[in-house]
């Protein structure tokens, strides 16, 4: 059994040798909006690795605090243990030359809160010889591209777009429509705060969402003279 720090669990179920620079790693990137299976998705592919005898590490933003910092879980109660981290810079200092060479896949979700997803995907997959398999948002509630995801397409073996269903009409969602009034690009939250949608339901959301704030900033005006 390799020992790695308790404070990072890992399925350790075997030994692997050593990877040398000549060990080729591997990017795979899964995005879509809330909702769409992302974290399922990850968790599948992170389970077949394990029962390949894999040795496999889970990180996540500790932004996103909904379940606990100690699991990744997805919105169906579907959990494997992660460790939650700030960066992804401060992930190998929590190791051991040995036990960090012995990882052989890193699965990240929630990307999107990264900033440093490029830099440490590019490092750990084309120097380290490690899997990466990376879940995350694509674009924010306005649709646009939500930290580095989509910066690491270029250095990706391969990218899986899942779609959600409209929650509205029940057809394909590509998009997450915030329901409240917050304008912050990062807001963690659930079906609380969003909602997947399908395009022609996301443009009339949006509408609507922006007129309520509209309404309400205006009737805050008049309160506050
Ligand atoms: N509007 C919704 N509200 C709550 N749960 C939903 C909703 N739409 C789908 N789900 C459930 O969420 C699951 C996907 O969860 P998860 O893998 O955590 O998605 P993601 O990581 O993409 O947000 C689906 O299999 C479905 O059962
Ligand atoms: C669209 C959008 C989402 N977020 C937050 C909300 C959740 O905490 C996560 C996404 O979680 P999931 O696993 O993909 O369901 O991101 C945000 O901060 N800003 C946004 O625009």
């Amino acid at each position: 059994m390799i020992s790695l720090p308790s404070k990072f669990p890992t399925q350790t179920r075997c030994v692997h040798s050593k990877p040398s620079l000549s060990s080729s790693g591997e990017i795979h990137v899964i995005v879509g909006p809330m909702f769409a299976g992302k974290t399922t998705t990850l968790l599948h592919r992170v389970q077949a690795e394990i029962n390949d005898g894999r040795n496999v590490a889970i990180i996540k933003s500790n932004k996103d605090n909904r379940y606990g910092l100690d699991s990744v879980v997805t919105h169906d109660g579907v959990k494997l243990p992660c460790c939650a981290l700030p960066n992804l810079s401060s992930f190998k200092q929590n190791f051991s030359q040995d036990a960090y060479d012995q990882l052989d896949v890193i699965g990240i979700d929630e990307a999107q809160f990264f900033g440093d997803l490029y830099d440490f995907c590019r490092e750990v997959a084309d120097h380290d010889g490690k899997t990466v398999i990376v879940a995350g948002l694509d674009g924010d509630y306005l649709r646009r591209s939500f930290g580095s995801v989509l910066d690491i397409i270029p250095l990706a073996d391969s990218v899986t777009k899942l779609s959600a269903q409209c929650e509205i009409c029940g057809k394909r969602a590509l998009f997450t429509l915030r329901k409240t009034g917050e304008t912050q690009t990062e807001l963690i939250g659930g079906t609380d705060v969003y909602m997947p949608v399908c395009r022609h339901h996301y443009v009339s959301g949006q509408v609507a969402v922006e007129a309520a704030r509209m309404v309400l900033q205006s009737q805050k005006v008049i309160t506050r003279r």
